[in-house]
């Protein structure tokens, strides 16, 4: 019989502290019933990456939150990558796959490590600074890159925050983190939609690589707008909150951060174990094709099943320590990516952004350390902090 749980992980005292949960989500069994949402939950690291890597048992196609589109209607139209199945996820996956690839990686890494520089600069103007890390860093500097380089028109860019925000909170269940902010929600997603229009975006970005994909026949007309929309669903929250537990984890583990500055070779790790400990992206699900067995229990077809990536992160089965954040490991492998067929193909583009902002760091900064406590922010799938209080020390 297949272990139940009727703890509710996405209840806010799980969501700000999901450690306990997970520890005994993984400790129940491969696979768990949450009953208090009627769907099934994998806490562990095999079987998670298994489920990703899975995607013909494991489909994508009927949303990747909670609500099941075979019989609920979606809040926005579905992503043609992620709430998408081969063969229609292909072409819109290669498309982005290539306008962000590395040619497009080599031409903005030099602007964004200017941008990083000049960013840093401008807020070390004494030798001791306190600062949010989050406002003024992570949020910041996403922000003053990724929208320029996607192509969008300056004004109106602060829907894209609280856009991100809903969009993370609405792959949960409908609970307060969602009715709350619904009715903005269709603002801003309005807001998002009409900049994904040929005419709006800029002839040198993202956008206008999307775009010309579909003159050129790899996509239609009708799918370029929802690409370019991908790019601003996924692209901003993720990496402002990756960046988040970047900054916590070095102002709290000084000896990382010593590491850092002594051993260039640690900077390529930070981030990806920054991800690893922190996994912005908590949960999301898929839905059984066929009946799978897991274990000794038989999760039937249709049944949602919730990936617990924070969890499979942080499992003692795959991680020596998995509470510590540590340099010295190698962190690849984790799933705050993803794994599989829909690995987050703007990865190196999260992955860019903090090499720009850590290199613009290390160059300034001596020491970094926490100037009062974090301020959690609960969100259905985020994990991410409210603000990062930090002291910088110039050197
Ligand atoms: C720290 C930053 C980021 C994290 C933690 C992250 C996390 C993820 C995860 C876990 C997935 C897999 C979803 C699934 O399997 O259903 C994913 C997919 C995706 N990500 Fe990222 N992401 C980040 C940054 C970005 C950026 C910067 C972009 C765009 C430039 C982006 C665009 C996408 C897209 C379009 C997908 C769907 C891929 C597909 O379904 O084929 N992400 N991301
Ligand atoms: C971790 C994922 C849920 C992040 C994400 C969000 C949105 C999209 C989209 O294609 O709209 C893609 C990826």
């Amino acid at each position: 019989t297949v272990p139940v749980t009727h703890d509710d992980p996405f209840s806010v005292e799980v969501l700000t502290d999901p450690l306990p949960f997970q520890a005994a989500l993984r400790d129940a069994g491969p696979v768990v019933h949450l009953a208090a949402h009627d769907v099934y939950a994998m806490g562990r690291y095999a079987e998670v990456r298994a489920a990703l890597v899975d995607w013909q048992r494991f489909c994508s196609s009927a949303g990747v939150g909670l609500a099941n589109f075979r019989t609920e209607e979606p809040w926005r139209p579905p992503s043609l990558l992620l709430e998408a199945d081969p063969p229609r996820h292909d072409a819109p996956r290669r498309v982005l796959s290539a306008v962000l690839g590395p040619r497009a990686l080599r031409r903005l890494r030099e602007r964004w490590f200017a941008a990083a520089r000049e960013h840093v600069d401008a807020l070390l103007d004494d030798r001791v600074v306190e600062l949010d890390g989050m406002a003024a860093l992570a949020a910041a500097f996403p922000l003053r890159v990724f929208p320029d380089a996607v192509g969008i028109p300056r004004e109106g860019r602060e829907h894209l925050l609280p856009y991100g925000e809903f969009l993370f909170n609405a792959f949960g269940p409908p609970n307060a983190l969602v009715t709350h902010a619904a009715a903005a929600a269709t603002e801003h997603a309005a807001w998002v939609a009409a900049q994904c229009t040929r005419e709006v975006l800029a002839d040198e970005g993202f956008g206008a690589d999307i775009w010309a994909a579909a003159d050129r026949g790899d996509i239609t007309a009708e799918q370029a707008p929802l690409v370019v929309r991908s790019l601003l669903s996924a692209g901003i929250d993720t990496t402002v909150h990756g960046l988040g537990w970047l900054l916590h984890a070095l102002a709290t583990h000084p000896d990382q951060w010593e590491l850092l500055r002594t051993d260039e070779s640690r900077r390529r790790v930070a981030f990806d174990e920054a991800v690893r400990w922190g996994s912005p992206v908590q949960t999301f699900f898929r839905v059984a094709e066929t009946d799978v067995p897991i274990g000794d229990v038989v999760v039937p077809a249709g049944a949602k099943i919730l990936m617990y990536l924070g969890s499979a992160n942080h499992d003692p089965r795959a991680w020596d320590a998995p509470e510590r954040y540590d340099l010295r490991r190698d962190p690849s492998g984790h799933v705050g990516f993803g794994f599989g067929l829909h690995q987050c193909v703007g990865q190196h583009v999260a992955r860019l952004e903090s090499e720009a902002l850590l290199t613009a760091l290390l160059e300034r900064v001596e020491r970094i350390e926490p100037a009062g406590e974090p301020v959690r922010r609960a969100n259905n799938t985020m994990r991410e902090w409210a603000s990062v209080p930090l002291r910088l020390t110039t050197s």
